[in-house]
């Protein structure tokens, strides 16, 4: 599977394709038709947005977490997004980053107009400098990064430009340790039709 450096600190790489076809358009059909997509509310200034796109949490049950002072427990695994997982452990392992994942944040975005704002995965349930496994399936849309606000890139390095990362059908894309406390990421609004689906594997400490 060739392998792309974008970022080597921190550590950022895109691997293309991950399974192949039928296999992996076969997933996206697969995952849009069986998950139980939620949309739920994020309340904002006192007031209750809908997220714009939807999502599923899927995880081993004691991956618990905690977000606006609510406790989310996971989904079971799904026994497709179970062999992903296995299977991007996989990939990891053969390229000398050993990594496991008790949990995925899977995000379907019906169309361009559906998005994912500004943030860093920095929860404090990841740890600290998180890897994070990101598989896309469906519409290839760009994963815009910029530097945090307030946070020195090392030794003389200037401030970092934003850029976007183009995340193809059937791409992996790891952000390794560091790149959550040294980078923000977001889905921007696009016009680029068609659906988009995007797992992000983690591990979520107990
Ligand atoms: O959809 C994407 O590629 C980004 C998802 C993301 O940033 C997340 O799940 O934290
Ligand atoms: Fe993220």
């Amino acid at each position: 599977m060739p392998t792309d450096i974008l970022l080597s600190d921190p550590p950022l790489w895109l691997t293309t394709p991950l399974l192949g076809e039928p296999q992996a358009s076969e997933l996206l059909a697969r995952l849009d038709a069986e998950l139980a997509w939620q949309r739920p509310t994020l309340r904002l200034y006192g007031r209750e947005h809908p997220i714009p796109r939807r999502q599923v949490w899927m995880g081993d049950p004691e991956a618990r977490y905690r977000y606006s002072a609510r406790d989310f427990h996971p989904d079971p695994w799904h026994p497709a997004v179970a062999a992903l997982r296995d299977r991007v452990t996989d990939a990891l392992a053969a390229s000398g980053t050993p990594a496991r994942f008790n949990s995925v944040l899977l995000n379907r975005y019906a169309d361009g107009e559906e998005r994912m704002g500004w943030h860093s995965d920095d929860e404090p349930e990841l740890g600290c400098d998180p890897l994070i496994a990101a598989v896309s399936l469906g519409a290839e849309r760009p994963l815009r990064f910029r530097g945090k606000p307030g946070v020195a890139r090392p030794g003389d390095a200037g401030p970092l430009s934003p850029f976007n990362v183009w995340l193809p059908h059937d791409s992996l894309l790891v952000m390794g340790p560091g790149a959550q406390g040294a980078l923000q990421h977001a889905l921007l609004p696009r016009k680029i039709p068609g659906l988009r689906i995007s797992l992000t594997f983690r591990w979520v400490v107990g």
